[in-house]
């Protein structure tokens, strides 16, 4: 399906990435990669001790690196939410295959994500959620062949309007 490209997905922390990447893998018979996992992996550590360790430029550094790393072909690939700080990271990701915005709103990622503080987001100490909702926006629709709107809409909505987008390309 694709012709054997991959499919990578962006978007905010909560959009759903890596719940629903799984998913598409299975439905559009591909691979699945997270490179949040690619990270941990290739540091033997977690976001969180990365970040402790180094802070949040650090994590953005390694994450760049990783993604420029990453040949995967036939796979769905779900990004971190801070990729998109990378043009060199995005541009070889567009190489890959499509890029699918997860798109959902501030309140909606708010009803979904009750671990802001603790959850790993690669931001300043004094950016709020909204500030780094606001700061990405405008990355996430930059780089985005597709955008799917996750409002109020459950996984298997979202799953199924991703699949008749990608497969309308
Ligand atoms: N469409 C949706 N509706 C409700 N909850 C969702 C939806 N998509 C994802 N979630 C939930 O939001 C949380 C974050 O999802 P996750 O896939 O880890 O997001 P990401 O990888 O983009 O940060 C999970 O608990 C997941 O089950
Ligand atoms: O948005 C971010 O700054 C981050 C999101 C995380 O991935 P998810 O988007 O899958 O939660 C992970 O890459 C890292 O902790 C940084
Ligand atoms: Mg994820």
């Amino acid at each position: 399906m694709l012709d054997g490209k991959s499919v990578v997905l962006i978007g905010m922390p909560g959009a759903g990435k890596s719940t629903i990447g799984v998913m598409l893998a299975k439905e559009l018979a591909k691979d699945f990669i997270d490179t949040d996992i690619l990270i941990q992996s290739s540091e033997n550590a977690t976001l969180q001790e990365i970040m402790d360790e180094g802070g949040y430029l650090h994590l953005r550094d390694i994450e760049a690196d990783v993604i420029q790393n990453a040949h995967y072909h036939n796979h769905v690939i779900a990004t971190g939410g801070s990729a998109v700080y990378s043009e060199e990271a995005m541009k070889h990701l567009a190489t890959l295959g499509p890029i699918v915005y997860l798109e959902a709103s501030l309140a909606e990622l708010r009803r979904r994500i009750h671990n802001y503080e603790s959850r790993g987001i690669a931001r300043r100490e004094d950016q709020s959620f909204e500030d780094v909702f606001d700061e990405r926006t405008l990355l996430y629709r930059r780089y985005a062949d597709i955008t799917i709107d996750g409002d109020g809409r459950s996984q298997g909505a979202v799953l199924k309007t991703t699949v008749e987008k990608l497969l309308a390309l």
